[in-house]
């Protein structure tokens, strides 16, 4: 029936998230990691097409080159619309890719006009006058003011919106989404007649999300984070655009040996790590020792842990420390040493025989994905809200693999999803 949607994400955690949440509705969601090499016409396209990149804090030129190329693959799969996935913590470095990719993916479709929508109510995210906020504090207020690489030190969506676009940024506000779905196109045309091509929309509940999706389906280009493009397949079914269901692919018959891979520096996984560390053998990694001496201390750790056991490598730390850390590294140099480290501890885990992956932190998924040069994952069980158990090919062994985003589920969710995986297989 051809794709209906197709769908780019700016880090790996953000698109099995929202391959997770799209997949919600039992139709079949195609989940492919980076811009395929193979053309779209040799795929087995599914009605759902989401691209996952690592663009997020790369220079603002990069994203939008790898963001239109993805783009270019999906118009080549014949997609009948688009959605650009970012954060629900909004998460853009100073220079900000949220707003230039999207102005670039509207000037390639032909679109005057497009929503920013983050809410994810069940994650509470929610959005109000144009506020994001995170619980019950402003975006600005939460723990996401120490992000490593986007600290997020303003929580107005306009305000961080505009210097990235330059296009006029407009909002709707709650009150007019609480109207309804007609209300709001109406108040989106009146915003288009005076040239407000970036709207920031409110959202503080699912029921608004629905009506949003509602509202906004047919634009060429939707953006938000996952939870607002959830309610479109339920639309595309209800009018036949979409009919094959997806065949939920079983859970794959892999070994007992588990990592938990963590370079997410969240308030949660901070917690998380925490909590696992009494059930599992553990390194920490340290930035500075990396600098100095390499990846080989932590090599030889891992190398030395028998492959059936649990065990976790983190280079989570509490704010002060990252600060620490950066000013002598610098913040990219960091992370980067970080990724590169867990991403070759990886590796070296699936070679010794571990075949389940729990990875937090979207960067650090990203470059854990790609070294272990997974390009397809076929979405699963999700084990808390936004975080899906997924399958797939590394180096021609079979792997499960979760992606968690750094502030995504509770306090016990690494031995919770080994437990779900276990209970599965
Ligand atoms: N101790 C540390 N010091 C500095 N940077 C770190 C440290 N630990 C992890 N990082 C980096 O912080 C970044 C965290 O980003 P990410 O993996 O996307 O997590 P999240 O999902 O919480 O945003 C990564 O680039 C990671 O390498
Ligand atoms: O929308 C979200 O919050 C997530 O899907 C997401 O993008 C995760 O990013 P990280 O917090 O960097 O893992």
């Amino acid at each position: 029936m051809g794709v209906e949607l197709g769908c780019v994400a700016d880090d790996f955690t953000g698109a099995t998230d929202l391959a997770g949440l799209l997949a919600r509705s039992g139709v079949r969601v195609s989940l492919r990691m980076g811009v395929p090499d193979t053309a779209p016409e040799a795929c087995d396209l599914a009605g759902i097409e989401v691209i996952a990149l690592k663009c997020r804090t790369e220079p603002v030129d990069e994203a939008v080159a790898e963001t239109c190329a993805a783009l270019d693959w999906l118009k080549r799969a014949g997609a009948r619309r688009y959605f650009w996935k970012y954060c629900s913590t909004f998460d853009s470095t100073a220079d900000g890719n949220i707003g230039p990719v999207a102005e670039a993916l509207m000037a390639d479709l032909g679109a005057s006009q497009t929503i920013y929508c983050p809410a994810f109510p069940e994650n509470g995210r929610s959005i109000f006058m144009g506020n994001l906020f995170v619980g019950e504090l402003p975006l600005a207020e939460s723990p996401m003011k120490d992000h490593p690489l986007t600290p997020m030190r303003d929580s107005n969506l306009m305000r961080l919106l505009t210097p990235q676009v330059t296009g006029a940024v407009g909002l709707v506000n709650r009150l007019t989404v609480a109207r309804g779905a007609e209300a709001l196109k109406a108040r989106l045309d009146m915003l288009a007649a005076e040239g407000v091509s970036h709207v920031v929309v409110d959202a503080v509940a699912d029921a608004d999300l629905q009506v949003i999706a509602e509202a906004c389906r047919d634009m060429p280009l939707m953006t938000g984070g996952s939870a607002v493009a959830m309610p479109l397949p339920a639309i595309y079914l209800r009018e036949g655009l979409i009919t094959e269901a997806a065949k939920r692919a079983a859970p794959p018959q892999v070994g007992p040996g588990a990592i938990v891979l963590s370079g997410s520096c969240s308030a949660m996984t901070r917690a998380q790590v925490a909590a696992f560390l009494p059930q599992a053998a553990a390194f920490k990694l340290d930035p500075l020792a990396l600098a100095a001496d390499g990846v080989q201390l932590a090599r030889e750790w891992l190398a030395a842990q028998p492959a059936d056991t649990a065990k976790i490598v983190f280079a989570t730390a509490e704010p002060d420390e990252v600060a620490r850390v950066q000013a002598e590294l610098g913040g990219a140099r960091a992370g980067a040493l970080v990724e590169a480290a867990l991403a070759q501890l990886a590796v070296d885990a699936r070679d010794g025989g571990t075949r389940r992956f729990v990875i937090a932190g979207g960067e650090t998924s990203g470059a854990v994905t790609k070294a272990l040069g997974v390009t397809a994952m076929e979405v699963g069980e999700e084990i808390a809200p936004g975080v899906p158990w997924t399958w797939c090919m590394s180096g021609g062994r079979q792997i499960a693999m979760t992606l968690k985003s750094g502030n995504f589920g509770s306090e016990g969710f690494f031995a919770e999803a080994l437990a779900r995986l276990k209970a599965m297989t």
